[in-house]
Formats: C-alpha cells, structure tokens, sequence
C-alpha cells in the first residue's frame, strides 16, 4: 500500500511542478495523463497482488483449481445465483476426479483448503481439534448480539459450549417433548383446513410454522401461534435470509478483517433490535415476577444470575437458538415430505410403523414411543444424507498444522465439504435415490466414518441435533399418521435451490392431501 502512495505522490508531484510553466491545453493533456498513469499503476499493482494471492496453492504445493480474477473460484456473485452448497460440491467433484486427498481453492482472493479424503476429516474435527477449533465465521464487536457460540472461537467459545452442553440433555429434550406435542394441534389444524378447502399444502411454509412455535415456545416459553399470527415468523425470516445471503456471508468469511473495517453487520439490526427487545422484556417480566418456567430462556437466566454471562450474551445465544434452530429443522421437515409424497411404499411403511408401535402406547405420542421407531430413524438419516441443512463445515486453522508433505497455515479457512460425500457414489451409490436402507441396522455400519455429517463431527458438532431430530420426527409422525400425501403436479424435479446457506428449495413444494 505505501508503494502506492509513493508512486502517485510522486507523479502528483511532478505535476504540480510543471502546472506553472504549461498553456492550457499543455495543462489538460498533462492531467490526463496523470489520471492514466495513476490508473495504470493501481491496476498493474491490484494485478499483481492477485497473481501473487492467486497462486498461494501452488507456492504450496497443494493441488488446486484455477482461479479467476478477482473472484478467485466463485462465478460474479452479482451476476450468479448459484447456491454455495454447488460450489463446494463441484470442487468436491473436480478434486475427486484428479484424485487427490485434499485440495484448495479461492474465495475471492482468500485460499479455502478442501477435504477429500474423509480420513481428513477425522484428523480436522477430531484428533487435532486443538489446531481447528475455530470455525472462522464472521461476527463482529460492532455488533455485540453476533457473538454467539457459532461464531464465537477460541476460549470464549469454550466456556459457552460448557455452559450451554447442560441445556441439551436427553432429560431436557425429554422435558420439551410435550410443548413439542402441544405444537402439532395448530399445525394438524392447518392442514385440516387446506385438506376441507381441497388446495395444496406448502410443505417448507407449513414446517416453518411449526418450528418456529416449537422454538419459541422451548427458548422464550411464550406461544407464537405462527398459524395465525406471522409477526415472529416474518421477523425471524427477514434475519436470516439478509444474512445468510450468498453474497454477504461469503465476502465476511473471506475478508473478515474488510467486512469489519466496513462495519458490516452480520444480522439485519432492525429485525434484530425488534426480537432482541422482546427478549429483554421477556427476561425483565420474569425476574420481577419470580416466574420460573422450564425452557431455555430460563436456563439462560440461571446462568446470567450466576454472573457467567451478560445480558447482552444471554439475547444472542437466545438469537441464535431461535434461527438456528427453526430453519435447520423446518428445511429438514419440508425435504422429508417431499420424499414421502414422491415414494408411496416408503410412506406407507413409516404409517405401518406409527400405527403399529402407537398402539401399544394408546394411540398417543409418547417420547418412549418415538424412541422405538427405527423405521423412522433411518427415513430421517436417509433425509439428512440427501439434504443436509448444513451442507458443508468450517473450521479456521489456529496454529501451523503440519499434514504429510504440506502444512496448513494458522489462519486457513477449511471446508469440509458434507454435500460432496454424501453425493459420492463410492459412498452412497445411486446417490439421487432415496434409500432409507442405507441406514438400516445392518447397513449403517458399512458406512465409511466421516462421510455422513449432517449435524458436524466432534467437539464442535451442532449442539441441537438431538432437539432437531426430536421436533422433525414429532412432526412427521403426527402429520404422516392422520394425512397421505402425494406431490402437486406443479412441483418440479429435479428440485432447484436457493442460495442461501441453509439448503432452501426454491420455489414451493406443494403437497395435496388425502385423510388416511
Ligand atoms: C435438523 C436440524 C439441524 C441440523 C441439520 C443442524 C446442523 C448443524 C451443523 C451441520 C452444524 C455445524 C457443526 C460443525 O461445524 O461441526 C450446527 C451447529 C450448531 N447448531 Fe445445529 N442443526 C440443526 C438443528 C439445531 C437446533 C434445533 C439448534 C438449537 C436450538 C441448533 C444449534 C446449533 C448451534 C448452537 C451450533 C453451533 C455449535 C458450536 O459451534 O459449538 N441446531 N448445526
């Protein structure tokens, strides 16, 4: 950078010192040549300092795909709409067929080192956790409420997940199970109504409904009625899809240190400011009133009077609990009604299985019932294997990793691409059908480890995924129970996708709907 206010103050220089001694025209020409050879200059120097970005990979010799100038191996993310989960999974397929274990690549101008070999990923996520525990995603201190324990690394994340883990136990989830219940009757109404009216339903619109009363009932304890009422539907919605956007998230994660130079805010402050209001308002009521309850927001609140955490902390774990958590769900819920309504048999077991193992409860949902249906389980890991919400991981190297002939340097993003493995025919065959055998008792223990990470692997994995899969099942089983479902004709596939982070379809998935 100085040797570029060195060559243009020289230039301006001699500039000024010919003005005097120049006519008019003299002058005019003089400027203009000024402003090309100024220009000329910068550009060469951007140039070259993305010719020598551009070829971090080969000076390591680590083999890589070529990058363009200047977004390295994006396309223009102002022209393209291609969803980030396809650039993983084709660099996955490229790296794949020069069959090499690893491989890198360029995010604008930031290198990104890809995983191939799935043995990498167990030494990345597992066995040398302490070079790659941190994830590398943006936050930042301009906007305290984005530091939560996703995109917080290092110590601060440490003591978070420590204190958050207790929150997540079998016995909690248990504990919630009934609001979960609680939460199927608005949604059983809904799809009543549509069924009476004859129009079809909208599988992603119906599943987001549910997860978000589910959440907000489990982290605020108060009812959001979302079936009636899309206040915090809209709010939470509006949050996540201005900043998951392509666009955004990948130039925060590539250039942190740009993006918060810029003060670019990772979540859309006035949704944001909106529910964090709520939640203070929440916690306030609470401790004035002495009220206990037991979800979230009151664990939080045991924790923040213990002085472990601040005020500030407690909204943005809240934050994240509640858009973590409902879109992630709601995705998998919508995908796994698709695949119901596009494969008749595969339905009709899993209505075999309800009825079957529900009647020896009374007919009624019960947390040990859902416990018992194995047919279910692996209809849900086929669902998370041919769409994982999350379709690749991250993580940061902290410190020089040194990995047979090369060393990742402290500061390289990794990308664990999930969405490449788990579409990997060597691993899945057939990997476009849905087979939910590939998880049967038999079957699961051929799969090849660290090719299947819906929910992450190790330390750092989702701290969710039980909550998750218990709300998508509790869901599925009331729905799929008392409706069949059958895809509307205007539902096209092979489906197309958004490009958020989240795996989104597109355009709507519409079902048509029969009583059992
Ligand atoms: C089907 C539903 C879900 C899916 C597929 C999913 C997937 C994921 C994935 C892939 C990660 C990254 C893991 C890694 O980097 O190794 C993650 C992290 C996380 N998830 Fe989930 N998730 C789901 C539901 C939830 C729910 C319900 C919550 C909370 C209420 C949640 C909270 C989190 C949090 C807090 C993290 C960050 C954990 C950390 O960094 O320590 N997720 N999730």
């Amino acid at each position: 950078m100085s040797f570029v206010t060195t060559v243009v103050q020289t230039v301006m220089w001699c500039c000024k010192r010919m003005k005097h001694s120049l006519t008019w025209s003299d002058r005019m020409e003089s400027q203009i040549t000024w402003i090309i050879t100024t220009l000329a200059i910068s550009i060469s120097l951007v140039f070259m300092f993305m010719k020598r970005s551009f070829s971090y990979w080969k000076r390591r010799n680590v083999p890589y795909l070529t990058p363009t100038i200047p977004f390295g191996n994006l396309e223009n993310p102002i022209t393209s709409n291609k969803p980030q989960f396809l650039y993983v999974r084709e660099f996955y397929e490229k790296f794949k067929k020069m069959r090499v274990q690893y491989g890198g690549v360029y995010i604008y101008t930031s290198p990104m080192f890809l995983t191939i070999d799935p043995k990498y990923n167990k030494e990345i996520l597992i066995r040398n956790f302490q070079y790659f525990h941190a994830r590398g995603f943006y936050s930042t201190k301009h906007q305290p409420v984005s530091e939560n324990l996703f995109t917080k690394d290092g110590d601060k994340w440490s003591i978070l997940r420590t204190k958050f883990t207790p929150m997540f136990t079998p016995s909690k989830l248990k504990g919630m199970f009934d609001l979960m219940i609680e939460a199927t009757k608005p949604m059983l109404k809904y799809i009543t109504e549509h069924h009476c009216k004859q129009i079809p339903l909208n599988a992603k619109n119906c599943a987001t409904r549910f997860t978000t009363d589910v959440t907000a009932t489990c982290v605020f304890g108060f009812e959001s009625n979302s079936f009636v009422d899309e206040t915090l539907l809209k709010q939470l919605n509006e949050i996540l899809v201005k900043s998951t956007r392509l666009l955004r998230v990948l130039f925060c994660i590539a250039l942190p240190k740009v993006a918060n130079f810029l003060r670019i805010p990772l979540l859309p402050p006035a949704e944001t400011d909106v529910v964090c209001r709520n939640l203070e308002e929440s916690v306030n009521y609470r401790t004035q009133n002495n009220i206990i309850k037991m979800d979230f927001l009151q664990l939080l609140i045991d924790i923040k009077n213990q002085h472990l955490i601040t005020l500030t902390e407690l909204k943005a774990q809240c934050l994240l609990f509640l858009i973590g958590g409902y879109e992630t769900t709601a995705a998998t819920i919508s995908f796994m009604l698709l695949e119901l309504a596009n494969n008749e048999v595969i339905q009709e077991k899993l209505r075999t299985e309800f009825n079957e193992i529900l009647s020896s409860y009374g007919g009624e949902i019960l947390y040990e019932a859902v416990m018992e249906m194995k047919y279910l389980e692996m209809v849900l890991c086929e669902t998370l294997r041919k769409y994982p919400a999350a379709p690749f991981l991250l993580r940061k190297c902290v410190k020089d990793f040194a990995i047979n002939d090369i060393t990742i340097e402290k500061d390289t993003n990794i990308v664990i691409p999930t969405i490449g493995l788990h579409y990997d025919p060597e691993y899945y065959p057939n990997p476009d059908v849905f087979d939910p055998e590939r998880f049967s008792e038999t079957n699961k223990n051929k799969i090849v480890p660290f090719t299947y990470l819906p929910f992450g692997e190790g330390p750092r994995n989702c701290i969710g995924d039980r909550l998750g899969k218990q709300q998508v099942k509790v869901a599925i089983i009331s729905f799929i129970q008392k409706f069949k479902i059958k895809l509307n004709p205007q539902v096209v596939l092979p489906l197309e996708y958004d490009t958020f982070m989240i795996l989104a379809p597109k355009k709507d998935i519409l079902l048509d709907i029969e009583l059992v």
